[in-house]
Order: C-alpha cells, then sequence, then structure tokens
C-alpha cells in the first residue's frame, strides 16, 4: 500500500499555473484530426507549434479511494471557427464521475454518452459543473482573449480513455457563427 501524506499546493486564482508542479502541456500538434477544419489546422500549424492548453497530473495514486485534482488551463484561439478546447476523453472506468469548478474566463464543457445523448454546461467563474459517469468531456475556451481556468477533481483509478473521441470525435461541435458560440452537428462524426 502507498502511503500518502498531506500535502499542499498553490494555483494562482489568475493563470491557473502552480509554483509547485510541472504541467503537462498540449501544443497543436497532438491535437491532429481533434478540429474539423484540416486545412485550418495544418495552416495554423505552419505557422509554430503554440500552446493550446496545459493541466496538472499531481500523481496523487491511482486507486478509487484516491482523489485526482489540479487545474487545467485552456488558451483562447480558434482552428478556423472552431473554439480552443481539451482533447477529451472517457474515462477508462466508464462510469467514474469529475467535477470542475470555473475560476476564470468564460467556456462549456461539451459532453456526451456511448448511447449519444449529448450536453453542453457554461463556463464562467464561480460556475461548478459535474460530469456523471458515462459521459465524455471536453472543455472549451470561447472567450477572445482570456485563458479558460478550471479546477478539477475525479477518483484516482479513473483513467483516461482517448482513443473513442480520437477515432469517432465528439457528436457536437462549438464554433463561431456570427461572432457567437454555437454549437453544430459535427460533420464529420464517426460513430
Ligand atoms: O485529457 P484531455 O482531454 O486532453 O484534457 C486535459 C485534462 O483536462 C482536465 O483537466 C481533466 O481533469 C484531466 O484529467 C485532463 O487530462
Ligand atoms: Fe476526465
Amino acid at each position: 500500500m502507498t502511503t500518502v501524506f498531506p500535502s499542499l499546493h498553490e494555483f494562482n486564482l489568475n493563470n491557473g499555473l502552480s509554483s509547485t508542479r510541472e504541467p503537462i502541456r498540449r501544443t497543436l500538434s497532438k491535437m491532429k484530426g481533434m478540429f474539423h477544419d484540416e486545412a485550418a489546422f495544418e495552416a495554423q500549424l505552419a505557422n509554430g507549434d503554440s500552446l493550446l492548453y496545459e493541466f496538472y497530473d499531481m500523481g496523487v495514486p491511482d486507486s478509487e479511494k484516491d482523489v485526482a485534482y489540479g487545474t487545467s488551463i485552456t488558451y483562447p484561439g480558434k482552428v478556423g471557427d472552431e473554439y480552443h478546447m481539451t482533447k477529451g476523453h472517457f474515462h477508462t472506468v466508464i462510469d467514474t464521475a469529475e467535477v470542475y469548478y470555473c475560476l476564470r474566463g468564460h467556456g462549456y464543457m461539451m459532453m456526451e454518452t456511448p448511447e449519444g445523448e449529448t450536453k453542453w454546461l457554461e463556463f464562467l467563474p464561480g460556475k461548478a459543473v459535474y460530469v456523471p459517469g458515462r459521459w465524455a468531456h471536453r472543455s472549451i475556451n470561447v472567450h477572445p482573449t482570456e485563458p479558460l481556468v478550471t479546477f478539477f477533481a475525479f477518483p484516482g483509478n479513473a483513467g483516461h480513455d482517448y482513443g473513442t473521441i480520437e477515432s469517432k470525435g465528439f457528436r457536437k461541435l462549438m464554433v463561431e457563427r456570427d461572432g457567437k458560440p454555437t454549437v453544430i452537428d459535427n460533420p464529420r462524426w464517426n460513430g
């Protein structure tokens, strides 16, 4: 059995970053195939492999008795008309839940079940989104200039299943239409 000691970590309320731990960073090139406009993606990548989001793995044991937690920071911008977002995933232990509390910015949590139900909920500072077990989830930043900063917590044994989203995509996408965030059916959804 791993012995876990009480620990203290700091996450900056403004930029979401921790001074006590290194984040995991995902740049544009790690998101190949995720955005619906492939041409816009390639054009943007040719201009540089910019940082899209970063988040923390605090290294808690991967036991159902433990709680994985940290911040997730998605930077503003779009690829074509599609807002910056995380890759998104189901949990490997699919019925494990997760909670997100928004500290800064404006965005949405896009969710869907394997059966095809979809739901998106708005992130604004002070709002908490509960993602029940079985719902794939992806954070989306719709603010023109500010990072989307959330604090998350989920069971330590949940794991990340990226394969399903990588091969099928999400059923719904968040794009800009007439200057506003708009949800559309994913034209490339591959279920
Ligand atoms: O794992 P991604 O879909 O790339 O999203 C990045 C991260 O977002 C959130 O912060 C989740 O709680 C993390 O577990 C996840 O890894
Ligand atoms: Fe998750």
